[in-house]
């Protein structure tokens, strides 16, 4: 197996593949343009931030597995990646408590002005009567919108400072001392702070808008380390301007992909607005913890045969029919089902065969886009080697 590790990666990490046999290349400089080439005789590719667009994906030989050593997988062009089979995988939750711990940063950075501070002094600027001005974090309402795992490191260490948490998500809210809200309208004109951990979809796409931000009290704290187009970034700006937002972001528009270079956006002009580079996974421990998992699912795929944190299988596969067979297991019983059902024209879309100790006797479970006729029953009830079978209609 030839692994191809498009990003920053510990070396430790790279050893533990080695050591189980696989050839990796490791080239952390490698960007959008070059993947194309240097992904066409892979097998696996990782990546962090690199993009994999859908060219690389059409161009690739042999890629079978792409993991995103992180978390958000919008990187990577999924459609093109379902078209050709092709696995994608990712390591949630791993690099979690270094973004929450960055989200903090950025409120009591907001809330203090710390770069402001620091620039003035190496100005040689003394301005004690203008920072002595802070409202601080404790006993203040913190709204936190997506509670997966980097809003639940956000409100573990929220709790700590005192502050009074509020989190929205799809999923259910539940743990550190946390209310659920529903509605934007009802929180947003009371929070101190707003700090956001969506992953990009459709459905986040452009939620911090004109009315969102209108919503939010005058000097309130906005973060937003998740990505950039989960927050319309012009909206953003005429909130600063109008409404005196203190603002942390850790990804806007048009973040330059190289790890090194220059970079030019509109929020440089603003004063109390603090850019970090995209560095919210950027901590030892975070790396460490995301190549680990990286090494896992390369090594169980190989293993198993089993994908750990597959993300593009189909969720709801389009199937409304069970049938499950349990059989001697025997060569050409499954076989002679399976022309049964074929014969009926009818398409398994998922199916699975599961031994019993002492390998005797299995069960097959297969999933069905439509029924099979009294006839095709009658034909596998007579199989000898067929011990039972069920046949139902899904929900
Ligand atoms: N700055 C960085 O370096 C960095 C690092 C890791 C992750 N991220 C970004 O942060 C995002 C969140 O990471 P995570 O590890 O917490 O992911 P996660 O999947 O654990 O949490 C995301 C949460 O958002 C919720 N959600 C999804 N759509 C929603 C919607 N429309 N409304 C309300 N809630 C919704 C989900 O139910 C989930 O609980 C990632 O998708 C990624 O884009 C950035
Ligand atoms: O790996 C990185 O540097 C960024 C990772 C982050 O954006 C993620 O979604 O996990």
């Amino acid at each position: 197996m030839k692994v191809l590790i498009a990003d920053k990666f510990p070396e430790q990490y790279i050893k533990k593949l080695e050591e189980a046999g696989i050839e990796v290349i490791y080239n952390p400089n490698l960007g959008e343009k070059d993947l194309p080439e240097a992904a066409r005789e892979v097998d696996c590719l990782v990546v962090r931030s690199t993009v994999v667009s859908a060219e690389t994906i059409e161009k690739s030989l042999n890629l079978n597995l792409i993991v995103r050593a992180g978390a958000g997988v919008n990187n990577i062009n999924i459609p093109a990646a379902n078209k050709k089979g092709i696995y994608v995988a990712n390591c949630p939750g791993k690099n979690a408590i270094a973004v929450a711990e960055l989200a903090i940063g950025l409120m009591i950075a907001c809330d203090r002005r710390i770069p402001n501070n620091v620039i003035d002094f190496r100005e040689g600027k003394w301005n004690k009567a203008e920072y002595s001005k802070a409202k601080g974090l404790h006993g203040r309402t913190l709204a936190i919108v997506g509670y997966g795992h980097i809003g639940k490191e956000v409100a573990k260490r929220a709790q700590a400072l005192g502050m009074n948490i509020y989190a929205k998500d799809i999923s259910r809210i539940e743990g550190y001392g946390v209310k659920d809200f529903s509605e934007f309208d009802k929180v947003l004109p009371i929070a101190d702070v707003v700090s956001v951990h969506l992953p990009s979809t459709p459905e986040t796409k452009g939620l911090f808008n004109e009315k969102m931000f209108n919503m939010m009290k005058d000097g309130a704290i906005f973060i937003n380390t998740s990505r950039a187009d989960v927050v319309d970034e012009d909206a953003l700006i005429k909130a600063v301007k109008e409404k005196n937002l203190r603002v942390g972001l850790d990804v806007f528009k048009d973040e330059p992909e190289d790890k090194k270079g220059s970079v030019s956006s509109k929020l440089q002009k603003l004063e109390n607005v603090y850019v970090t580079h995209h560095i919210g996974a950027s901590t030892e421990q975070a790396q460490n913890a995301v190549a680990e998992e990286t090494v896992n699912i390369i090594l169980g795929y190989i293993k198993s045969g089993v994908i750990a944190h597959w993300v593009n299988k189909a969720k709801a596969p389009d199937t409304h029919y069970q049938l499950v067979v349990k059989h001697y297991d025997k060569p050409g019983v499954l076989a002679s089902v399976l022309d049964i059902i074929k014969d009926g024209d009818i398409n398994i879309e998922e199916i699975e065969n599961i031994i019993f100790d002492g390998g005797l006797v299995a069960c097959c479970t297969m999933k069905l886009k439509a029924p099979l006729s009294n006839e095709m029953l009658e034909k596998i009830r007579e199989n000898p080697n067929v011990i039972t079978y069920s046949h139902v209609m899904l929900d």
